[in-house]
């Protein structure tokens, strides 16, 4: 059997990880990152927002042709506030203030345009933080990883020291839900494990 090392998928995303996470499952990408304010509507709920942002990414990225094009967004929800990326060390310490020694929702949205038309899905995992001492809010922010992560953490980085308990999808909180994504990919024709096109 020869492996087809062709791209099947444009991923209309800036995110490494996102794309480590399709590497993962044999699915290999051209990269073509949307860029969109990723400013919550008023009164949007979260759910509706991370679809809506993974539906633009997805359209988008499609406007640049190729058969089938992938957008996601994940969020961290806290009381039904919406915590995107930290814009500086104090917003960063204000979300980790807010997440530590309790529970909150991360929500993921991906969307997959192509044959069988846009397929959504949104997942929601439960994480829990442990206490964070303001110095360690200080020093986690020095390291850089937090700069670029929803709720101003990374599960799968430094951050991991916080992390007590998940409940849900460890991939979909690192940025895509690998379960979901793959019976979407399928629906799609998009062979995975590196699988040749039959
Ligand atoms: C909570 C959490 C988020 N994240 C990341 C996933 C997403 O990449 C990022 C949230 O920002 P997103 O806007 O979802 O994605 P992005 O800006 O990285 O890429 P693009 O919009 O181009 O697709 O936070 C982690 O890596 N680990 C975590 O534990």
């Amino acid at each position: 059997m020869t492996l087809d090392p062709r791209p099947y998928l444009r991923l209309a995303s800036a995110s490494p990880r996102r794309r480590e996470l399709l590497a993962s499952i044999g699915v290999s990408v051209e990269v073509s990152p949307v860029d969109l304010d990723e400013t919550p509507l008023p009164g949007e709920a979260p759910r509706d927002h991370v679809l809506r942002l993974a539906r633009d990414k997805a359209l988008a990225g499609h406007a640049a042709g190729g058969p089938v094009t992938l957008g996601a967004d994940t969020v961290v929800v806290v009381e039904g506030r919406v915590l995107g990326k930290p814009r500086d060390a104090g917003h960063a310490r204000s979300m980790l203030q807010d997440l530590a020694g309790r529970s909150h929702e991360v929500m993921t949205g991906v969307a997959v345009q192509g044959p069988a038309g846009l397929l959504t899905r949104c997942v929601v995992s439960r994480v829990t933080l442990r206490d964070i001492p303001a110095a360690e809010m200080a020093d986690y922010w020095r390291t850089g990883e937090p700069h670029d992560k929803a709720g101003g953490y990374a599960i799968q980085g430094l951050g991991s020291v916080f992390v007590t308990h998940l409940e849900g999808s460890y991939s979909a909180v690192v940025g895509l839900p690998l379960c979901e994504t793959a019976e979407i990919l399928r629906r799609q024709g998009v062979p995975l494990w590196n699988l040749p096109v039959s």
